[in-house]
């Protein structure tokens, strides 16, 4: 392979290392024999395996021969190992041609090290390859291509070609899914272009035209952009692609999706010679249909980067990725619980499938804000920087925050319901867990609509089945809290508050303690706990399994085996009712307050058990097709007849199209 000279990148800093590399008989710059060949593949190899925690077993060794690292360490004090300890990371920066400047911008921004994705596509990219590149979310895809882009352009193969001066044509085009996504890749090409001497510009739509033409016409180095408004700037003869020599998608597979596949097809169609344009694709999902469209762009000697691979496991393994049952109304009572479980204190993502339930959600949350598609661009980008700066901690959010989007300190992902959409599944829970850092994902679902085992198949990721926290949980926690808080507040205001408090000890029945628990609970925000039910998570509710000593092959069987020992009122009330996954029960929530009359009468029915389930036993999952006949099979007609309550939909706000 081909290598740039070194010595136009290099620092007094870069010479010692160099030194020290060859020392340790790592690869030579200029050479390229077999061996080396070999042992860089292995050192790439182990990279790779690095940031997801799996190390290989002889990770030190690679770095050095044995003997030379004894005789080193015998000389060096504490200090020197951690300076060699440094120097002896394979992705440290200067181990790769990155100039001066962009090292110090790195730096600044507390990188010191190249993640495993940029280590292995850095000397590809900046050799001129075209490369498809796949890392798991939150693995620095974003550096993967900013970085040797710009190191071609400042001091690498495309330095001669670039365009310079008042007016001068684009060399880099980046196209993005989202607004919000353009701007944040603007961002970065920004800083570490701004380093170097380069020029950037973003491109998106539903902001003023005026001002990107101006931009356009003054002359960039680098066009970020979406789609819709690039196509819009060429339709007006506003970009010139004469002079291009890189072309990005990023989330290549949402790019090529219906919708956008045709505005991109456009878009790099209009480059006139191809062959001089080097073509970068990444993702954190590239499905088989992906890889074949996306071949129309690249050369035939294209590289591939890809460190999910065959393995089964291609979420985030950062993440804990949990599945609570839920009702579609039980979701703003348990939603607050759940943050206040698995949020840990840290920023909160909650994804909806429409518009509609985002920005219902978001006014029924405390701290909340939505953001979608239909809401103005202006204010997009408000919300989306009132959450980074942590004005507030929830957001609500569609699929236009599923992708990218990088946000420090999100700790939790709710989805609100189970998406069939596994590609969907893999991005929006990884809006946390990114860069080595760990997360929550917490998906809600309704038993019978979803179809986890497929999410589970195709994602590789093992659910933890859980129920919902208890109220009592929640309170437990919130009452520790509320306890540090108290013993946090000054003793000025005991005075005031002393004699108030020996009145109610001297009045009341209960203990000191249990007052002082009444004091908490109330500093909490608690005048009382309920009860949540396992099956639907709503408040006040109890499951029952119900089980007849024979198969239940639907639900209407269930309904008139009720009918026997109780009135058809109190049948119609039963919410949320599904069989049991060995097809010889069925569960189902009811009010509180009628428990007694259920657990009672069925004493009555013969051969049918009735009992307050303690944990949800496994249940089948999405309803079956129904036979040419309608009705009747396995699953059909579940839930609250009269349609309250239950497991609902929350989906069809009537808004076709992108729901995003
Ligand atoms: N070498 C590095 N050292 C430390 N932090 C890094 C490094 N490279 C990237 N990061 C940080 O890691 C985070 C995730 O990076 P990035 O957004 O590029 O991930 P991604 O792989 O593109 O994720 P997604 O698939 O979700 O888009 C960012 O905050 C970025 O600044």
């Amino acid at each position: 392979m081909k290598k740039t000279p070194k010595t136009d990148l290099e620092t007094p800093t870069d010479k010692k290392t160099k030194e020290k590399k060859s020392k340790k008989s790592k690869i030579d710059s200029g050479s390229d024999s077999e061996d080396a060949k070999r042992s860089k593949k292995k050192e790439k190899k182990r990279k790779a395996l690095d940031l997801d925690g799996e190390k290989s077993d002889t990770s030190s060794e690679i770095c050095e021969p044995v003997d030379l690292k004894k005789n080193k360490k015998a000389k060096l004090d504490e200090e020197e190992v951690m300076v060699e300890k440094k120097v002896e990371d394979p992705n440290a920066l200067s181990n790769f041609r990155i100039s001066k400047p962009l090292k110090e911008a790195l730096n600044s921004k507390g990188i010191e090290a190249l993640f495993p994705i940029q280590a292995m596509t850095f000397d590809d990219i900046l050799d001129g390859c075209d490369l498809v590149g796949r890392a798991r979310t939150g693995q620095g895809k974003t550096l993967a291509f900013v970085l040797p882009i710009l190191e071609s352009l400042t001091n690498g193969p495309t330095k001669a070609l670039r365009k310079t001066g008042y007016g001068k044509a684009p060399s880099v085009l980046v196209l993005l899914p989202t607004r919000e996504l353009a701007l944040q890749v603007f961002a970065d090409f920004e800083v570490y272009g701004r380093a170097v001497g380069l020029t950037s510009c973003c491109l998106y739509g539903n902001s003023p035209m005026g001002a990107q033409q101006a931009q356009l016409k003054r002359g960039v180095d680098i066009v970020v952009g979406t789609p819709g408004r690039v196509k819009d700037h060429i339709e007006r003869g506003n970009i010139d692609f004469g002079s291009l020599k890189f072309r990005v998608l990023d989330e290549v597979d949402e790019m090529l999706k219906i919708g956008f596949v045709d505005d991109v097809e456009f878009i790099l169609g209009k480059v006139e010679d191809a062959s001089l344009v080097q073509t970068v694709l990444f993702s954190a999902t590239l499905p088989v249909w992906v890889k074949h469209i996306a071949s129309k762009f690249l050369k035939p000697d294209k590289k591939t980067a890809d460190l999910v691979g065959n393995e089964k496991m291609k979420a985030s393994k950062n993440v804990r990725h949990i599945i609570i049952p839920c009702s579609s109304s039980a979701r703003p009572q348990l939603i607050p619980d759940i943050i206040r479980c698995y949020g840990s204190g840290g920023r909160t993502i909650i994804f909806t499938e429409t518009r509609a339930l985002a920005s219902e959600l978001a006014g029924l949350l405390p701290g909340a804000s939505a953001l979608h598609g239909e809401i103005q661009q202006n204010q997009r980008e408000a919300t989306l920087k009132g959450f980074r700066s942590g004005k507030f901690m929830t957001l609500v959010a569609t699929n236009v925050a599923a992708r990218g989007l990088d946000i420090d300190d999100v700790q939790l992902i709710i989805q609100c319901e189970a998406t069939s959409d596994v590609e969907a599944y893999i991005h929006r829970s990884g809006r946390t867990g990114r860069a080595g850092k760990s997360g929550v994902a917490v998906m809600l679902y309704d038993p019978r609509k979803s179809n986890i085992s497929r999410i589970e198949k195709e994602s590789g990721v093992t659910f933890e089945h859980l129920s919902a926290p208890q109220p009592a949980d929640v309170a437990k926690a919130a009452g520790k809290e509320a306890a540090d808080i108290i013993a946090d507040i000054s003793d000025s205001v005991i005075p005031a508050f002393k004699d108030a408090a020996e009145e109610l000890l001297n009045t009341s029945d209960l203990s000191p303690a249990e007052l002082l628990a009444k004091a908490l609970a109330k500093a909490a925000g608690y005048s009382e706990i309920k009860t949540r039910s396992l099956l639907t998570s709503m408040e006040n509710c109890v499951t029952l399994l119900l089980e007849c000593g024979r198969p239940i092959f639907s639900p209407s069987f269930v309904y008139s085996v009720l009918r026997r020992f109780l009135p058809e009122e109190k049948v119609e009330s039963i919410n949320g009712l599904t069989l049991t996954a060995d097809g010889k029960g069925a569960v189902f929530d009811v009010a509180a307050e009628h428990l007694d009359e259920f657990l009672s009468g069925h004493k009555t029915a013969h051969g049918v058990n009735l009992e307050v389930v303690e944990a949800l036993p496994p249940l089948q999952e999405r309803e079956k097709p129904r036979g040419r006949f309608g009705g009747g099979g396995r699953g059909g007609g579940f839930g609250n007849r009269r349609g309250g309550g239950g497991f609902s939909g929350g989906r069809g706000n009537g808004n076709f199209g992108r729901r995003w």
